[in-house]
């Protein structure tokens, strides 16, 4: 039995989390962390205030102490601060992957072991197991509707270590079950939409609070203009709506296939597979994270390029600058520079990285 800290969002499957840890006989503790506050007066509801007293009521309940910890200058400098930078450099960033390696096991987790516990655990549909070696090994939640292992790709191995995610081994309506079961306010709570932070706010509402308007000319391929953009970070690679070209096809929109950054130009396309920069075979993956074993062979593997995208086949080969290349066995729509690619072999996690070069 371990001394663990749970993070409580305030919601529902943290809040069965920590039931399930009390249930398995943990030394269990709650810890709601103060991530970003809407200081700026952007528009838009941010209801942390509300997912507090919830995360409260909650530890109240079951009877667990309860810590608020505030964590909002090192948010700003490791999540939002990339998130902008990102966007203003013309990538995809992702957030939510970075929330877990940087924040919930990063200085959450540092938090926790300072404050002697041994284990962090969150209400991730993951599961985690021991390997004979002695490794933490992360497969996909139980739950194939609601398997949020891709979001823990960039997890090291010595996160894992002190990682639990206890609903990850439930189904969803077992978890709300759980909830139910210890009368927790949260058991009929919904899901939580979006970017952990933003809450209701829109991203793009929040990407023009940091980053000015850039506006300049839609053209396809051919250099042809038809229509003006707002600025390119506002746009994504594949993005069909949005972009205000309409389409005299019938049943074929257009879509983004590029940026010409040099002329802060939007170029789209046809969603079509012939459409060049729209599909691609191969890509490079850096800022590499692998939990188990190194990336230092070649094989097969399985990658989701995206959150709840099919698990696509495809051959990992080592490059000597450290990076791994992907070779697709289908070509791939809309891959995009910044975005998480998590590989796994079987339903076990092997770690994940950036798309820094595509094509
Ligand atoms: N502000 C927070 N304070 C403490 N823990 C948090 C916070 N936000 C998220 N977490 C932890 O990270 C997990 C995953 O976060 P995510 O935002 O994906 O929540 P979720 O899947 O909607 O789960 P929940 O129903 O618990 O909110 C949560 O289950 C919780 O354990």
């Amino acid at each position: 039995m371990a001394k663990v800290l749970v993070g409580l969002s305030g919601g529902v499957d943290s809040s069965a989390a920590a039931a399930m840890l009390l249930e398995q006989g943990h030394e269990v503790a709650g810890a709601f962390m103060k991530n970003w506050v809407n200081a700026e007066g952007l528009p838009g509801d941010c209801p942390w205030e509300s997912d507090l007293e919830d995360a409260l009521a909650v530890a109240k309940k079951l009877g667990i102490e309860f810590r608020v910890i505030d964590l909002i200058d090192p948010y700003k400098a490791r999540i939002v601060d990339y998130l902008v930078e990102g966007y203003r450099s013309g990538i995809t960033p992702n957030p939510d992957v970075w929330c877990n390696r940087e924040m919930k096991f990063g200085v959450f987790l540092d938090y926790a072991l300072e404050q002697g516990f041994e284990k962090v655990a969150t209400g991730h549909y993951a599961r985690r197991r021991d390997l004979a070696n002695g490794q933490g090994a992360v497969l996909k939640g139980a739950d194939p509707n609601k398997d949020q292992s891709y979001f823990l790709s960039l997890m090291t191995q010595r996160q894992v270590a002190h990682a639990l995610f206890p609903v990850g081994e439930l189904l969803k309506p077992a978890v709300r079950e759980v909830a139910r079961r210890h009368d927790l306010p949260t058991a009929g709570k919904k899901d939580s939409q979006g970017i952990c932070f933003i809450g209701e706010i829109k991203m793009r509402d929040f990407i023009r609070h940091y980053i000015p308007d850039s506006p300049g000319e839609i053209t396809d391929t051919s250099g042809k203009v038809l229509g003006r953009h707002d600025g390119l970070h506002l746009y994504t690679l594949g993005q069909r709506k949005g972009h205000g070209v309409a389409s005299p096809r019938d049943g074929m929109a257009y879509v983004v296939i590029g940026k010409d950054l040099g002329r802060n130009r939007l170029i789209v396309g046809w969603d079509e597979a012939s459409t060049p920069g729209l599909y691609a075979e191969r890509c490079v993956i850096g800022t590499l994270s692998a939990i188990n074993e190194p990336f230092d062979t070649p094989r097969r593997i399985e990658a989701l390029p995206r959150y709840r995208a099919k698990p696509e086949p495809c051959r990992m080969a080592p490059l000597p600058d450290g990076r791994v290349e992907l070779t697709f066995e289908k070509p791939q729509r809309a891959l995009a520079l910044g975005q998480i690619c998590a590989f796994y072999e079987g339903g076990r996690l092997l770690g994940g990285g950036v798309f820094e070069e595509i094509g």
